[in-house]
Order: C-alpha cells, then sequence, then structure tokens
C-alpha cells in the first residue's frame, strides 16, 4: 500500500529463493571460466598435429560461445517477479469508466484453420466478462474465405443465446466446443462442417445474408477487393441477446489483395485492423489472440486494464503479455511444445526488468501507443468510456468509408509498418514491434493468472514444429542483426538484464554453429583415439563435470519445479538439438542470403489440424517423421554419424585398446557420444525399425546412410 492509503491495482512481487540461485549460479560460472583456462594452457602443438590445432581452437570458440550464452540464460532467471492483480478494486472505482477494448482475430487459411475452430474463438472472446457494449471483436481472414464469413454469420446467431449463458451460468472456459456440446451448438456445427466439406457455399445459404454478394466480384484469395461485414452493430439497439442485453460488436474483415501487392502477413492483417476498428468503435485498448487461442479465463480483459489504470504506474505501461498455453499437448511434450520454461521462467525474468517481450497472441496493447506515440512521464491518459460520437453515420456509410482504410494502396507514402502499427519486414512482426515500443520509453508487463488465460494448439509433428522455430529464430536473429536490438539499442532506457537476455533468443540462429561442432567433432575423435577433454585423473576434470551436473541438474530440477516430467526434460533435450541443428542453421543461412539481398522470408502458417493417424501418433507420443524435408537429412545424418563413431570406439575396445585405456583418456568423449546416441533414438527408429506412415522415408534414409557413410569414411582415411 502506498504511504497516502491508496491501493494499487496490481502489485509486484519478488520470486523467492534468489540468493541460493546466485550463488549457484557464480559457482557455475567460475568452473566455466576454468574451462577455458584449460583450453587456453592445452594448445597442441602444431608441428606436431596442425588439424589438431583447428579442432582445438574450434573446440574453444564453441565452449566461449556457450559459455556466454549460459550467463544469457541466466540473466533471464537473475530477477524474476510475478504480478498480482485486484480486479474488485478495479470494479470498485472504474466500472462504469471501463474504456473500450478491441479484439484481433487472425486467420489466414481455412483448411489448416478450420472455420468451426475459428468461430470457437471468436465466441469465447465475444463471452468476456465485460461490459458488452464497450466490447468490439473484429475476424481478419487472409484468406478472404466465404466459409468463414458463413461460419462467423452463424456465429453471430449463436452468441445471442451463447453470451447470456455463459454470464447466467459463470460458464468457463466460454469456448462453446471447449465447454460443452449442447444441441444448438450441435446443429451450427453440423450446418458449418457441411458446407466446409462441401468447399462452398450452396445458394440457400447465400441468399440469408447480403454480406455473400461481396464475392461475386472476387477472383482468388490474392486477388479481391476488401470484404468487410459489420455482422453486429453495437451502436444498433436492436442488436441484443435473447434476455435483451447488448451484444458485442462483431467484424468481418478481408482486407484488400492485389498480385502487385506484398501483404506483409500478420503484420499487414493487424495494421488493416488497428485501422478499420479506429473508424468503427476505436477502443482504447487493443487485444489480439489467434484463431486457435480460445479464451480461456473471462476475467482476463479485467486483469490486463488492472495494469493499464493503476493511477500510480499505469501510465507507463504499453502492452500486457498473457502466457500462450496449448490444451493438446501430451503428458511428456514430446516436441517440448508447451513452451514450459518460457511461460514460466523466462517472462517472469524479463518482466524482472521492466520489458516481457509482446509475443504476438494473447497481448494487450493501447492503442495510442501502438499507433507510435512516445513515453512521456508528464503525459497523464484520459480513459474514455465512450467512442466520440462524431456524427452517426448509416451502417451502409460505416462500411464504406471503412474499407477503404483496408486498401492496397493505403499505406503508400505513410509510416504504416514503420513507425505505426505493427512493424513488416520481420518473420517476427511481434517481437521486433515490441522492442520498438520498449525502446520509446514505455514499459510491459507480463500477467500469469492462475487460470491458464488462453489455451491454443500447438504443432503435433516434428516438422511442423521446426518450421515455427525456425522462423521464430530467423526473425530474432533479424532483429538482432537490426538497429532494434535491445544489446546496442536505447541507450539509457532498458536494464542491462535485458539486452544480455534478449541475446538468448537473438542469437538462437548462429547458436547452430556450435552445437554442430560440438555434436560431431568429439565424436569423430573419439572413433580416432585422440583425446580432447582432460582424463579422468587430471584436476581439470572438474569443472567440466561441476558444469555439466549442474547445467542439466539444475535444468532437470527447474523443469520439475514448473510441473514437467523426467521425461518430459528429456525430450526437451532432444528439441534443443533438433532446433539448433536444423531449424536455427537455415534460419541462418537464410538470414544471410536475406542480408545479402538473394531471399525475402516468408510466413508459413503452422497446420492447426492434422491426419487421424497422425494424430494417433501423436497422443502416443510416437514421433512424426514421414516426409523427406532437408531437415531430417540434417538430423538423421548426424545422427547416424554418431552411431558409427561410437561402434567404431565398442570395436576400437574390443580389438586393441581395451576399456580401461579408453575410460581413462576419453571419458568425456565417450559421454558425449552416448548421450547423442542415446537422444537420437527415436531417429533411429523412425529409419530403422518403423513400419507406419510416420516413419523416415525409405528414400530420405538411403540418402543419410550414404551422406554419413561418406562422412564417416572421409574421416576415418
Ligand atoms: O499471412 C498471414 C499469416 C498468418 N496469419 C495469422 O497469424 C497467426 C499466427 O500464425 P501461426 O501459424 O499460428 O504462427 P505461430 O508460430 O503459432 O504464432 C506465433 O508466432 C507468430 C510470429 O511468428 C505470432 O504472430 C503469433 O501471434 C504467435 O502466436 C494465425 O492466427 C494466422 O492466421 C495471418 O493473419 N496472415
Ligand atoms: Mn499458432
Amino acid at each position: 500500500m502506498a504511504s497516502d492509503g491508496y491501493l494499487p491495482l496490481f502489485e509486484t512481487r519478488r520470486v523467492k529463493g534468489r540468493i541460493f540461485y546466485r550463488v549457484f549460479v557464480v559457482s557455475v560460472f567460475v568452473c566455466i571460466f576454468f574451462i577455458w583456462v584449460y583450453r587456453l594452457c592445452h594448445i597442441p602443438n602444431k608441428h606436431e598435429n596442425g588439424k589438431l590445432l583447428w579442432v582445438w581452437i574450434g573446440l574453444f570458440a564453441a565452449e566461449l560461445w556457450l559459455g556466454f550464452y549460459w550467463i544469457f540464460t541466466q540473466s533471464l532467471r537473475w530477477n524474476r517477479v510475478r504480478r498480482l492483480t485486484f480486479r474488485d478494486r478495479l470494479s470498485q472505482r472504474y466500472e462504469d469508466k471501463l474504456p473500450g477494448v478491441d479484439i484481433f482475430v487472425c486467420t489466414a487459411d481455412p483448411k489448416i484453420e478450420p472455420p468451426m475452430m475459428v468461430i470457437n474463438t471468436v465466441l469465447s472472446v465475444m463471452a468476456y466478462d465485460y461490459p458488452t457494449d464497450k466490447l468490439s471483436v473484429y475476424l481478419s481472414d487472409d484468406a478472404s474465405s466465404d466459409l468463414t464469413f458463413y461460419a462467423l454469420m452463424e456465429a453471430s446467431h449463436f452468441s445471442t443465446h451463447w453470451i447470456p449463458y455463459c454470464k447466467k451460468f459463470n460458464v468457463e472456459p466460454r469456448s462453446p466446443a471447449a465447454y460443452f456440446i449442447n444441441r444448438l451448438y450441435e446443429e451450427m456445427e453440423n450446418r458449418i462442417q457441411t458446407a466446409t466439406k462441401l468447399g462452398r457455399i450452396t445458394e440457400e445459404i447465400r441468399m440469408k445474408h447480403k454480406g455473400f454478394s461481396q464475392w461475386d466480384s472476387y477472383s482468388s484469395p490474392l486477388d479481391h477487393d476488401t470484404i468487410l461485414q459489420i455482422l453486429i452493430d453495437g451502436r444498433d439497439p436492436n442488436a441484443v441477446d435473447n434476455e435483451r442485453c447488448a451484444l458485442p460488436t462483431l467484424v468481418y474483415l478481408a482486407r484488400e489483395k492485389r498480385p502487385w501487392h506484398f501483404q506483409n502477413f500478420k503484420a499487414g492483417a493487424m495494421n488493416a485492423l488497428i485501422r478499420v476498428s479506429s473508424k468503427i468503435s476505436n477502443g482504447q485498448v487493443i487485444l489480439n489472440v489467434d484463431c486457435d487461442m480460445y479464451s480461456n479465463n473471462s476475467q482476463v480483459v479485467r486483469d490486463a486494464l488492472c495494469f493499464f489504470i493503476d493511477e500510480e504506474k499505469g501510465h507507463e505501461v504499453a502492452f500486457v503479455q498473457f502466457p500462450q498455453n496449448f490444451d493438446n499437448v501430451t503428458k511428456n511434450e514430446l516436441y517440448s511444445n508447451s513452451s514450459r520454461i518460457f511461460n514460466e521462467v523466462e517472462l517472469q525474468g524479463l518482466d524482472g526488468y521492466g520489458c516481457p517481450l509482446y509475443t504476438g497472441s494473447g497481448c494487450f496493447h493501447r492503442r495510442e501507443i501502438l499507433c507510435g506515440s512516445k513515453y512521456n512521464k508528464e503525459t497523464k491518459i484520459e480513459w474514455k468510456s465512450k467512442k466520440d460520437s462524431k456524427g452517426e453515420e448509416s451502417l451502409l456509410d460505416l462500411e464504406e468509408t471503412s474499407k477503404a482504410l483496408a486498401s492496397c494502396t493505403y499505406e503508400r507514402n505513410t509510416q504504416w509498418g514503420k513507425e505505426m502499427g505493427l512493424k513488416y519486414g520481420c518473420p517476427a512482426e511481434d517481437v521486433v514491434t515490441g522492442l520498438s515500443i520498449q525502446s520509446r520509453g514505455w514499459k510491459s508487463v507480463y500477467s500469469k493468472p492462475e487460470r491458464d488465460a488462453f489455451l491454443g494448439v500447438s504443432p503435433t509433428t516434428l516438422l511442423q514444429l521446426l518450421v515455427q522455430h525456425k522462423r521464430w529464430s530467423e526473425g530474432n536473429f533479424q532483429i538482432f542483426i537490426s538497429k532494434y536490438c535491445p544489446a546496442w539499442h536505447a541507450h539509457g532506457k532498458i536494464s542491462l538484464g535485458f539486452r544480455l537476455g534478449y541475446c538468448c533468443y537473438g542469437l538462437w540462429a548462429p547458436s547452430c554453429l556450435a552445437t554442430l561442432f560440438y555434436s560431431v567433432v568429439p565424436s569423430l575423435y573419439l572413433l580416432k583415439g585422440i583425446p580432447l577433454f582432460p582424463e579422468i585423473t587430471s584436476p581439470w576434470i572438474i569443472p567440466f563435470a561441476y558444469v555439466i551436473f549442474a547445467k542439466y541438474g539444475g535444468s532437470l530440477v527447474e523443469f520439475l519445479w514448473c510441473g514437467g516430467t523426467a521425461l518430459g526434460w528429456w525430450n526437451d533435450q532432444r528439441l534443443w538439438l533438433y532446433k539448433r541443428t536444423s531449424s536455427y542453421l537455415f534460419a541462418f543461412i537464410d538470414t544471410i542470403l536475406k542480408t545479402l539481398g538473394f531471399s525475402e522470408s516468408a510466413f508459413v502458417v503452422t497446420a492447426k489440424v492434422a491426419d487421424q493417424d497422425v494424430l494417433e501418433r501423436y497422443e502416443k507420443e510416437i514421433m512424426e517423421f514421414g516426409d523427406t524435408s532437408s531437415m531430417f537429412t540434417i538430423l538423421s545424418t548426424l545422427a547416424l554419424l554418431n552411431l558409427f563413431c561410437l561402434i567404431g570406439a565398442v570395436k576400437r575396445v574390443i580389438i586393441d585398446d581395451g576399456f580401461v585405456k579408453l575410460y581413462e583418456t576419453m571419458i568425456l568423449q565417450i559421454l558425449l557420444c552416448s548421450t547423442l546416441v542415446l537422444i537420437n533414438w527415436p531417429l533411429y527408429q523412425g529409419l530403422f525399425l518403423r513400419k507406419d506412415n510416420g516413419k523416415m522415408p525409405s528414400s530420405l534414409t538411403a540418402k543419410t546412410l550414404v551422406l554419413a557413410l561418406v562422412l564417416f569414411g572421409i574421416e576415418v582415411t
């Protein structure tokens, strides 16, 4: 409580156990330092073995890199905080002055983002516990699909039953599919599914809504006029639910698309939404959710407002990010796809510096700031509970004037995509936009309520996950080498801890090099019988042993602490390796090509549906391959190379050296190589042992066998 008796709307608490943790960190760092010293003190003689000298230099570089990386990861843990909100105080003081909130839902492809899923998300946010006359929901459809439009039209009718029902019985979650299935819902689902299966809208449905006529002049998803339809007009006194309460405004938007116009993916869609909504409802607060991320907690809008409206600190908060949770993660997180550590630890660490990242879905923004305003201590925010009613236009006029705001040419010679709205040109449009807001002096907040705020669909195949991480690591590396990188940008405005912490994400892509080196070279030298690490009797083994033990022990404890399973942790380690040796490698190469002007980065939308047999394997936690992607070629070749090295080493033990000698001189290489083989077990199964459709295609197996044998042959001879 502040001294003048003022009760804040939120509170910030430090996470406990920091002293113990900091001592631990320092002890590990001392040992990392000794590892570097070991490398420098044992440089091999150039004249005896020139190649070994290069290997030594490579190892030193990799260990320097990994050591620094470790420091970056720790700065994300150094200063963690938790936030607590007081919604009751918010209602007591501000219930009749609450600002308008505009919610943007984005979709891009009705095949991999089915209309049924999209409208469940829409319905869940329409039913937030918030005055409905201040709530407006916008669906941006980058596929401009009349099927999605039809589903939204059905949803607008269904909402007249659903919203009062939710409020009366205090339903949670408010996605009808996730909550329960009732007759009305089933009927609506049947109608939508029938249309979706048919793949087009029948004449009978077409007659039901004039909005469909906008598809008359339509030629393809990439070439059409703006399609905009206000399905529920919040200003209309007749727009009420079946209990005669006002309904939230509901708008469908497919921005104009032309083959000659680059559409800027989700950032482009968001900016069109910002403009269109400013005309229609102009809520001071904007929430964006992806079409799969339904609201799982109806109080979240109020939580976010506690941060924005707080009289003491609210004026500096630009955005409030909620965690992205998923309702399709299996018990042991086969693809490490729950973002557990990011949500439970790292974002809290960033929050400690006042700078959690903007990570897209589940983030509330103040409109003004998203549109480019600079921070100024003096300015007080004026929260407006009503839109300034500048002359009430008729619905038709309003639709027409709003349409113009979503045209391709609107942004020409403007600051949109640069100083205004979401930034263009980066596959991580969210992160770069957030960083630029922070560099203008604003703060952000990470809010993680007890009950998960949003639940979405995370990738259900290995390839999808690797492609998603390629996009993220590429985006973050582009940011790292741009002027938005916090490591060198905005001096004086952001803290050192955040600068270091951000490097963790910014340097994902180039960290492929150190990992590749470490997962190949020591194994090959094991095969050759040349030690690269201290012997077991040497005191230099101690720092290595301590770092390995502390790093992996520490991360296991952290993972279990955050509610994961031991097997989940093991899977997480595997994915750590796979991402670094495939996604990050490709992201690294593509970023360099892009910088040199050879390629453009794209946005590959993650599929939210999968075939039945793929899903069955996913639920049984069997890894899905079934594709000839070059990402898999690299992973398999690395796995086979390590297997050959281990077999070679075993042969050497049996035929000549004997176990004791090898064990004494090369314990760490044995450990590293056998761990790599162990962790790659699902790959060997996929390559040689499995028969189902999810195994590696035989052509890929053959190709990687040849590749691995050639590489192996070159080294042996
Ligand atoms: O041209 C496009 C491409 C995508 N999207 C939408 O963008 C959202 C995110 O796409 P998805 O394939 O689900 O990507 P994810 O990797 O799951 O998304 C994370 O990462 C993105 C940035 O890489 C952020 O934009 C997201 O908010 C964040 O949840 C989805 O709703 C899409 O419909 C569009 O609207 N237009
Ligand atoms: Mn997604």
